[in-house]
């Protein structure tokens, strides 16, 4: 059996979780618009020049930049329009640009060769067709993009592991890959444990309490670009939960209990996995308010978390243990967890040697971020929905002032 009782600091949890999670998640190929969101499985690097070509940024004239040298608006410099660019063309068929001479270029247009500036055609003047004068000089690479200033051919373009955000689909369409390899999503399974649980259809009678937390995690590991599945309400009897854990870690990548960490079937819990798989339990409480009852263990490879029953404290951990597993399939230092910095409306105290996580309501007045806690307890869902985020406490602390800046994380 792993480490029982034994409370954990988070980034000890993480660490424990980190050595011992080994599955690995299959890779498979998806076409560019089904890849939001989804985690490259390699690395990728651009086989194209982007653009393919010099050109222009502005509607104007190219040109020489040494023949606009010293012109102004009462001394404009001459120069001959010899051409005239369009639009998707190849313009070395057409020539050259020779000194003295201009062409008329769109945005987006090929530079003709012998061309190395564009003149905005704010700052020409047409004397008749074939004659403009140039009220103000550009320097060699004014107004246009070079070939491959974008995206030069063999960069390496994406990471494996990054997230796809859209500007990725956009950069991919640009050097022409229509599909990518991602991971597949983790196949999170959800199970909820007690005898006081109904289901949401349910009517629940006295003692009884609709199932929350298969909604709430359902919601926050869908969030994150997993696929979840719910497994239902199990009573707290050792063999259903014996088989509804097998059942899920054979259709799963990770699996999620909820309740019966504490006390009740706690035991129950942590024999089931020891049960199950080596190396079992790793830990069984973390050093966090909420979320103290978590249990954390990796079975068979795969991480299974026996998450607090309160609604309030199974969405905490699951942010800060099982997100990231999620997102990014690791827990990388990610400096940007908390992005917010917001000043606190009032006091708040915390023990010293637990991180504290309070439910935040944000609001601006006057330039200024405000974290104004919203109180309750950590069974009370709507406190949740009231909140805009959640502020640490970090663990040296033993509480905030009002007036003092906190960080937050956005739900
Ligand atoms: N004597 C002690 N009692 C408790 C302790 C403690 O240290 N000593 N810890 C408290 C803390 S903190 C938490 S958090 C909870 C953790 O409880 P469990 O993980 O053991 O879960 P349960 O006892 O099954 O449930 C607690 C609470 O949450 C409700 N619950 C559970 N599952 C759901 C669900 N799917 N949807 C909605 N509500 C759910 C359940 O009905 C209970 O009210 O223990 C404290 N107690
Ligand atoms: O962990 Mo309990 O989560 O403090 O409410």
């Amino acid at each position: 059996m792993g480490e029982l009782f034994q409370v954990r600091t988070v980034r000890d949890a993480r660490e424990l979780l980190r050595k011992h999670i080994t599955a690995t998640l299959p890779v498979e190929q998806v076409p560019l618009l089904e890849a939001l969101g989804r985690r490259l499985a390699r690395d990728l690097s651009a086989m194209d020049a982007v653009p393919g070509f010099d050109r222009s940024t502005m509607d104007g004239f190219a040109v020489r930049a040494r023949d606009t040298f010293g012109a102004t608006e009462s001394l404009p410099a001459y120069l001959n329009v010899t051409g005239e660019v369009l639009m998707g063309r190849n313009t070395t068929a057409a020539g050259k640009l020779n000194a003295g001479q201009a062409w008329r270029i769109p945005t987006g247009g090929m530079l003709p060769s012998g061309a190395d500036a564009v003149v905005m055609v704010e700052y020409t003047e047409e004397l008749d067709e074939r004659t403009i004068g140039v009220t103000r000089p550009v320097a060699p690479g004014d107004h246009i993009v070079r070939a491959g200033e974008d995206i030069a051919p063999g960069d390496g373009v994406l990471s494996r592991g990054h997230v796809l955000r859209p500007q990725d689909l956009g950069l991919l369409a640009a050097v022409g890959l229509s599909g990518v390899p991602v991971f597949e999503p983790v196949r999170v399974g959800i199970i909820s444990t007690g005898d006081e649980l109904v289901e949401t259809l349910e009517q629940p009678g006295p003692g009884q309490v609709r199932d929350i937390n298969s909604y709430a995690l359902y919601g926050q590991a869908a969030a994150a670009g997993a696929r979840p599945r719910i497994y239902g309400i199990v009573r707290d009897d050792f063999a259903s939960l014996l088989d509804k854990l097998r059942q899920a870690l054979v259709e799963c990548d990770l699996v999620l209990l909820s309740g019966g960490s504490s006390v009740g079937i706690r035991d129950v819990a942590a024999r089931a996995l020891d049960t199950l798989g080596a190396p079992g339990v790793l830990f069984h409480g973390i050093s966090i308010k909420p979320g103290k009852p978590t249990v954390g263990a990796v079975v068979d490879g795969k991480p299974v978390f026996g998450l607090p029953g309160h609604p309030v404290s199974a969405m905490v951990v699951f942010d800060l243990l099982v997100t990231p597993l999620l997102r990014y399939g690791d827990y990388p230092d990610d400096p940007l967890e908390f992005p917010v910095r917001a000043r606190m409306t009032r006091n708040m105290r915390s023990a010293a040697g637990r991180e504290d996580y309070l439910r935040v309501r944000l609001y601006r007045e006057n330039g200024i971020i405000f974290a104004d806690p919203v109180l309750g307890k950590s069974g009370l869902i709507s406190t949740m929905v009231r909140a805009s985020g959640l502020a640490r406490i970090p663990a040296e602390k033993e509480g905030v002032e009002a007036g003092e800046y906190i960080e937050v994380k956005l739900f």
